[in-house]
C-alpha cells in the first residue's frame, strides 16, 4: 500500500507561527481569510505544523477554530490564503485528503450505524485492501492502539460513547496518516478517557506523524501540545509553547481568563 507524500518546496511560514525546524512543515497555513456574508470569520490566519509536532488551535466560542479546520479539510474555500501539506497545495476536496497522507476525526464521530467496529475501521481502506490480509492487519493494529481489539465484532452502536469515540480515532489511524486532524477529541470524555487519549496522541507523534487538534479542553491541550495557536475573533492572538501561551496576557483576556472564571 503506497501513499503519496512527496515534499515540494514551500513558501516561508508566517513569522511567529512557524514550526520550529527549518524543514518543510507537514502543514502550512498562510494568510487565511474567510468571510461568511458580512462576517469575517478568519482574518490573515497563519501557522505551521512540523514533523512529529502536536499543534493545538484554541480560542473562545466563535473564534474561528472550526473554520480553520474546515479550510484545511477542503470544506470551506478561503477568500484569501493557502494551505500546503508537505509543501504541496492541499486538495480542494475532503475526499482527496487521504491521498495526501491526511486523516481526520469529526466532532459528530460519523460512525456507520449497524456496522461492526472492525467494519467501521476498515472504511478508509480501498475495497481490495479491506478484503486482504494486509487490510485486516491494519485494522487490527489500529484497534489495538486504541485498546479496542476485543470489540472488533461488536456492532458499533452497542458501545458507550467514549469507546465509539476511540473507534472513530482508530478509523482515522488505520491508514497510518502523516498528518492527523482531530476535531475536539476530548469533548464529552471523562478524566480517565482523556488521559488515555493523551497517551494515544503521544504514540501517534512517536510514530512520526503530526497532529493538528481543535480543542476546548485546555488542560488536555496544555498536556499534549508542543505549540498552541490561540484564535480570537478570527485572528491569531498568540502562538507558542503551552508555557508561553499560558502566561500571555492576550490569551488570558481572550480565553484562559474565561476558563479560569468558570
Ligand atoms: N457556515 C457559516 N455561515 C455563517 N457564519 C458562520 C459559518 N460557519 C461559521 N460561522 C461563523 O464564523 C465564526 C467562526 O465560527 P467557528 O465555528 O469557526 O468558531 P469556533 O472557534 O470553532 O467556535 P466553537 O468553539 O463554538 O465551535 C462564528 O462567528 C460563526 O458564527
Amino acid at each position: 500500500m503506497s501513499r503519496s507524500t512527496t515534499p515540494l518546496t514551500a513558501a516561508g511560514p508566517r513569522p511567529g507561527a512557524a514550526a520550529p525546524s527549518g524543514a518543510t512543515p507537514r502543514l502550512e497555513v498562510e494568510g487565511l481569510t474567510v468571510t461568511f456574508g458580512g462576517l469575517t470569520a478568519l482574518d490573515d490566519v497563519g501557522f505551521a505544523v512540523g514533523d512529529g509536532e502536536v499543534v493545538a488551535l484554541i480560542g473562545p466560542n466563535g473564534a474561528g477554530k472550526t473554520t480553520v479546520f474546515n479550510v484545511v479539510c477542503g470544506l470551506v474555500r478561503p477568500r484569501a490564503g493557502s494551505v500546503r501539506i508537505d509543501g504541496r497545495p492541499a486538495p480542494a476536496a475532503t475526499s482527496r485528503l487521504q491521498g495526501h497522507g491526511v486523516a481526520r476525526t469529526l466532532q459528530g464521530l460519523g460512525l456507520f450505524s449497524g456496522m461492526t467496529v472492525a467494519e467501521n475501521v476498515l472504511v478508509p481502506l480501498s475495497g481490495r485492501e479491506r478484503r486482504s490480509e494486509d487490510g485486516r492487519a491494519l485494522a487490527a493494529a489500529a484497534l489495538e492502539r486504541l485498546d479496542l481489539l476485543h470489540t472488533a465484532d461488536a456492532v458499533v452502536d452497542a458501545l458507550p460513547y467514549p469507546e465509539r469515540k476511540r473507534v472513530a480515532l482508530a478509523r482515522a489511524l488505520v491508514t497510518n496518516p502523516r498528518l492527523l486532524l482531530l476535531d475536539e477529541p476530548a469533548g464529552g470524555l471523562g478524566a480517565e478517557d482523556i488521559a488515555g487519549l493523551a497517551h494515544v496522541v503521544r504514540g501517534v507523534v512517536a510514530s512520526g506523524s503530526s497532529v493538528l487538534l481543535v480543542e476546548h479542553h485546555v488542560d488536555f491541550v496544555m498536556e499534549v501540545a508542543d505549540r498552541v495557536v490561540v484564535l480570537d475573533f478570527g485572528r491569531v492572538v498568540a502562538c507558542g509553547t503551552p508555557d508561553e501561551v499560558r502566561s500571555d496576557p492576550a490569551v488570558e483576556a481572550a480565553y484562559l481568563g474565561l476558563e479560569a472564571a468558570r
